[in-house]
């Protein structure tokens, strides 16, 4: 669906955007583990300034592909207040991982908090969530690769595929 080069491409424009719009900022990237570790390795790099990172790991889909609740399996380390954080997500899906996450977030009293999601399905959006950046708007088929899994799988693959999901794992998703 998306070729590693059609990301890298991407991914470089991503950061060349951050970079201008957080000149002079104390700005901190928290990537949500496990699905963003790539891209937020990936785009870190593409970052010209000097970012703090760090990282939390949330889970909604546990090994399939219905969403359940936000679950926290790992906390970020940095004091928030006052800082501008940018959280880095994989997939913005139904937006309830991102939703709780931000107003988890904000609790610290962050100068302010913005996300940057590599891909959208502006479809299944249930949850009003406005990403400062948008990689790609996708369809609603569930997709793996590049740090994104299929039931913890494929997360190795260099491009983004579309999975074709069982029948019942469909219904149960749709
Ligand atoms: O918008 P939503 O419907 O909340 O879906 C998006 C979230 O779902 C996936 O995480 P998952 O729970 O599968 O954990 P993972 O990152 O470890 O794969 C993905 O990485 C996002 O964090
Ligand atoms: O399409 C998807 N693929 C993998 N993980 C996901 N989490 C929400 N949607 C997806």
């Amino acid at each position: 669906m998306l070729t590693s080069q059609q990301i890298a491409d991407r991914v470089r424009q991503l950061g060349t955007e951050i970079t201008r719009d957080y000149r002079g900022r104390d700005l901190v990237i928290i990537g949500v583990l496990k699905g963003a570790a790539a891209f937020t390795v990936d785009l870190a790099r593409a970052i010209d300034l000097p970012v703090v990172m760090d990282w939390t790991a949330v889970s909604t889909y546990g090994r399939g592909s219905t969403a359940g609740t936000p679950t926290l399996l790992k906390d970020i380390g940095e004091e928030l207040a006052g800082r501008d954080v940018l959280v880095v997500e994989d997939i913005l899906d139904s937006g309830a991982t991102l939703s709780w996450l931000m107003a988890r977030l904000r609790k610290q009293a962050p100068a302010s908090v913005n996300c940057c999601v590599l891909l959208r399905k502006p479809h299944t959006v249930a949850k009003p969530m406005e990403p400062r950046y948008v990689g790609f708007d996708i369809t609603e088929h569930w997709v793996a690769g590049y740090g994104i899994d299929y039931a913890e799988r494929h997360r190795n693959l260099s491009d983004i595929h579309e999975v074709r999901l069982p029948s019942a794992a469909l219904t149960a998703s749709a």
